[in-house]
């Protein structure tokens, strides 16, 4: 059995995350944490009675006393990279899908991670049509360099651009730069902010936040007379889950942190 904890446990993803888990045949749920609802059974957070887990609040503790073998977070960009550090230093595989980190630190956790070989894995987006999504944008930018991101989700999302924006582009600049390094005509904005961030090799990210929304991004090619877009859509956060288990199953074998599910599913 994978002895599995899961931080940021109290927010929507994280009680996904909890019932996915205490469901899965080949886990054991061993803790839940979270700065809200300390000392509230998890139960009712995931739709059963009482199961004997309550919220905790201190991650370290948690770890020092349940030896959890991996943790699963879902907190934010304020939590995750001090979490995924106490993660390693503990010998404890950090499985991260909260957003907002920058490269810097993740390229600190992955080198960390090296020295140590305690595998994980950050995975700015786990449903498996996203990480399509990414790989047939990078597929499609060989042939149609001008490319431009829409990513667009709930209101209570806290970051901007989303992690799989950021991911998008870092895939499609890496491609592109290789084959079709090109420049943008220079333009005016006469509103601030229209022409959305320009990401590396000139790539823009525009960020819709409306409720009603859960997760979505478009990748929109232009070309001669012809537009191509690849749309992607999780429509509950149940979309995840899949991603979330397979990341927990196949880190068990790693001996690194890796960046992108892709890594877990293509390599
Ligand atoms: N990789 C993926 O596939 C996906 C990633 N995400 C990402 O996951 C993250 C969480 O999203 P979501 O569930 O919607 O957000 P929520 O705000 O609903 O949940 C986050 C939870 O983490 C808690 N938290 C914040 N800081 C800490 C801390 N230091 N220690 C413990 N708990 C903490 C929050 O408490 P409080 O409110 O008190 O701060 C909150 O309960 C975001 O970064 C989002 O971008 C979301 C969906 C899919
Ligand atoms: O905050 C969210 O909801 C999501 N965050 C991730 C991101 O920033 O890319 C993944 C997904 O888009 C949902």
């Amino acid at each position: 059995m994978i002895r599995v904890m899961v931080t940021g446990a109290y927010g929507r993803m994280g009680r996904e995350v909890l019932k996915t888990v205490w469901h899965a045949e080949d886990m054991d749920l061993v803790g839940a944490v979270d700065g809200r609802g300390e000392g509230v059974d998890i139960g009712p957070l995931i739709g059963i009675d009482e199961v004997g887990i309550s919220i905790e609040n201190n991650l370290e503790e948690a770890i020092k006393r349940m030896r959890p073998d991996a943790v699963v977070d879902f907190t934010g960009p304020q939590a995750v990279y001090s979490n995924t550090i106490c993660c390693l230093e503990h010998k404890v595989r950090p499985i991260v899908g909260a957003t907002g980190m920058d490269p810097g630190q993740i390229n600190e956790i992955v080198k960390l991670s090296e020295q140590i070989r305690v595998g994980g894995l950050i995975a700015p987006n786990f449903a498996i049509g996203a990480i399509l999504m990414m790989r047939f944008a990078c597929e499609a930018v060989r042939f149609l360099p001008d490319v431009e991101i829409i990513e667009l989700h709930h209101d209570q999302k806290v970051d901007a651009p989303s992690g799989t924006a950021i991911k998008t582009a870092e895939a499609i600049f890496e491609q592109r730069e290789n084959e079709y390094s090109q420049g943008l005509p220079t333009e005016m904005e006469t509103l601030e902010g229209a022409r959305g961030g320009k990401f590396h090799g000139g790539i823009r990210i525009h960020s819709v936040r409306l409720p009603g929304l859960v997760a979505h991004q478009e990748v929109i090619f232009g070309g001669l007379g012809q537009t191509l877009t690849i749309r992607h859509d999780s429509i509950t956060r149940e979309s995840f889950m899949p991603g979330v288990l397979l990341a927990i199953r196949k880190t068990m074998n790693l001996e690194r942190v890796v960046y992108g599910l892709d890594k877990l599913l293509f390599e």
